[in-house]
């Protein structure tokens, strides 16, 4: 493909060598380099990519995009200085996918919790009203049936228009992508042309990464600021944050709440085992997601799907069938009894709102038993206070594993034990090995007690040391629920 033509839209800011050339393909990665690429030198979070210039021209790249043209230069190759090699990257991956965004609507979820539910609820829901569309999320990516793995929540800019280009090819009228803060940082998303921007909420989380919440706020809003006139900006106006969102914003501003005034609007008329029973915009509609923080999440899909101008009544109709997304609130009952529920809950708010929810539909006399870990190589402040969190709203409290990457799970445990307060600690228990840990709550669970598996959701592994290690809490709840031998 022509350099030229993939340059398009990108400011360039210093120039060495000719634009006028064929390319093979986009790389930022020196241990992808072939022949004729272009390789785009980017600073991480672990090392910077301009150290791997000379290593990518011996292997064969002809173009190089980075953020300070090197002092020896290779007269064959071109060198192209931007400002941010990231944000390049994504206008570039565009450009070479065929600008895949434009030619679908595409709707971004943004937020701390919620997105991958929001997202998937779109998804099915679209599918169930006869269109052919895509999804990109935490758990797995569509393209209409077709199932392709996930690796992050929002992949970087050639996967993620790799993959938009397949949706393209596919008559994909939709796709419902969730936009990590990450993301936005890293400029994974530069380049694309999002139709409506959805946010749920922001709470405690990442702050290895953004440092401060403010950076972590400005993250999220960042995505709103940069959607065109022409897209919608939804925003959960009872979320303290929910404004801020759209202060800067080229969107046209919509809101959806349960408190506060809002475009859209809905009420909790009942909240059980069974689902929830709300009345959304004047209907009374039962659905089969429990928990309020869930009406929320039906609400942001109503919002949405309202803004692309479909059918009310068919909406409503759909949504009430469909059941969330895989690990989110997923319950299991055992021959005697006992409630499993396994959950993606991993930050202090999640944890609040998973244990409210069972606390608001529980009968009353039974145990509420949670099993929870941290991961490692992530926000370590948000440790004590998930602990103290799971104490305060649980009887019982198993502490343990929860993917300690490279760090020392024992650890880990102990900054968890840090937010156990002294009245708190005789309902608390460590366990590090997260298998003893479910089997431990099993035993202690009689008939009726609910046992709460917070944190891996879907996942299928237990990450250590870089090795992803085959685990699933919902199998290991089976097993030991006697339900699969
Ligand atoms: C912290 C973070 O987000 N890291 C992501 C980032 O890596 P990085 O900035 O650390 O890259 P680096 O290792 O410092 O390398 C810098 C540059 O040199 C290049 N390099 C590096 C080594 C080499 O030999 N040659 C080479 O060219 C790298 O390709 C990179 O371009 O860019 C990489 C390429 O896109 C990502 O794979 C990587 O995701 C890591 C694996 C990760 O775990 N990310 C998580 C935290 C994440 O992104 N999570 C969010 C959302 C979470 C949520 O749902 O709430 C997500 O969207 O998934
Ligand atoms: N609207 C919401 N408000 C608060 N908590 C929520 C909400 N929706 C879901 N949760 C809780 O957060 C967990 C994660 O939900 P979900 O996977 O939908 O969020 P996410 O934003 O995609 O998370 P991630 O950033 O890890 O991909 C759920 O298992 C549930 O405990
Ligand atoms: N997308 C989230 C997932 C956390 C899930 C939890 N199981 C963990 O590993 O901490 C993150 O990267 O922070
Ligand atoms: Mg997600």
């Amino acid at each position: 493909m022509g350099l030229q033509e993939i340059l398009y839209g990108v400011a360039i800011t210093n120039l060495v060598g000719s634009t006028n050339r064929e390319v093979t393909a986009l790389v930022f990665d020196s241990r992808q380099v072939v022949k004729d690429s272009v390789f785009f030198a980017v600073k991480g979070t672990l090392s910077d990519g301009h150290t791997y210039i000379p290593a990518t021209i011996e292997a064969g790249a002809s173009v190089i995009v980075c953020e300070e043209i090197p002092e020896v230069k290779n007269e064959l190759v071109t060198y192209i200085e931007v400002e941010n090699s990231a944000a390049a990257l994504g206008i570039m991956a565009s450009n070479f996918y065929g600008n895949p965004s434009s030619k679908l609507q595409l709707i971004g979820i943004t937020g701390t919790n919620g997105k991958t539910t929001i997202a998937t609820l779109l998804f099915k829901l679209f599918r169930e009203l006869g269109y052919k569309v895509g999804l990109i999320s935490t758990v797995e990516n569509h393209i209409n049936d077709e199932v392709i793995p996930a690796t992050h929540t929002t992949p970087n800019p050639l996967a993620l228009n790799s993959l938009l280009q397949d949706m393209v090819a596919a008559d994909c009228s939709y796709c419902f992508m969730e936009v990590s803060s990450h993301a936005v940082v890293q400029h994974r998303i530069e380049g694309l042309d999002f139709s409506g921007g959805v946010f749920s909420n922001i709470t405690h989380d990442h702050l290895d990464f953004h440092v401060t919440f403010d950076n972590y706020i400005k993250a999220k809003k960042a995505f709103f600021d940069g959607l065109p006139k022409s897209a919608f900006a939804l925003t959960n106006v009872d979320d303290k944050n929910g404004m801020v969102m759209l202060q800067n914003t080229k969107a046209s501003k919509k809101t959806y709440a349960l408190k506060q005034l809002g475009d859209f609007k809905a009420k909790v008329l009942e909240n059980s085992f069974n689902g929830l029973h709300l009345d959304i915009d004047g209907a009374d509609v039962f659905f089969k997601l429990v928990g309020s923080f869930n009406a929320y999440n039906l609400l942001a899909v109503y919002g949405t799907a309202m803004l692309l101008e479909q059918d009310q009544l068919s909406v409503l109709t759909v949504l009430s069938r469909l059941t969330g997304a895989e690990g989110r609130f997923e319950y299991i009952v055992s021959n005697t009894g006992v409630i499993g529920i396994i959950d993606y809950a991993h930050t202090p708010d999640a944890v609040q709102n998973v244990l409210s929810t069972i606390q608001d539909i529980r009968k009353g006399t039974e145990q509420v038993i949670t099993v929870i870990g941290c991961g490692g190589d992530r926000d370590k402040t948000k440790r004590p206070i998930m602990a103290q969190v799971a104490c305060d709203w649980s009887d019982k409290v198993i502490l343990t594993s929860d993917n300690p990457r490279t760090e020392n799970p024992q650890t880990i445990v102990e900054d968890m034990e840090k937010g156990v307060s002294p009245t708190n600690k005789r309902k608390t228990l460590s366990i590090v090995d997260r298998k003893e840990a479910i089997k431990t709550a099993c035993h202690l669970a009689k008939p009726g007690d609910i046992i709460l598996l917070a944190g891996k959701g879907h996942e299928k592994y237990q990450e250590i040391n870089g090795v992803r290690h085959h685990f699933d809490d919902k199998e290991v709840l089976m097993e030991q629920f006697n339900l699969i031998s």
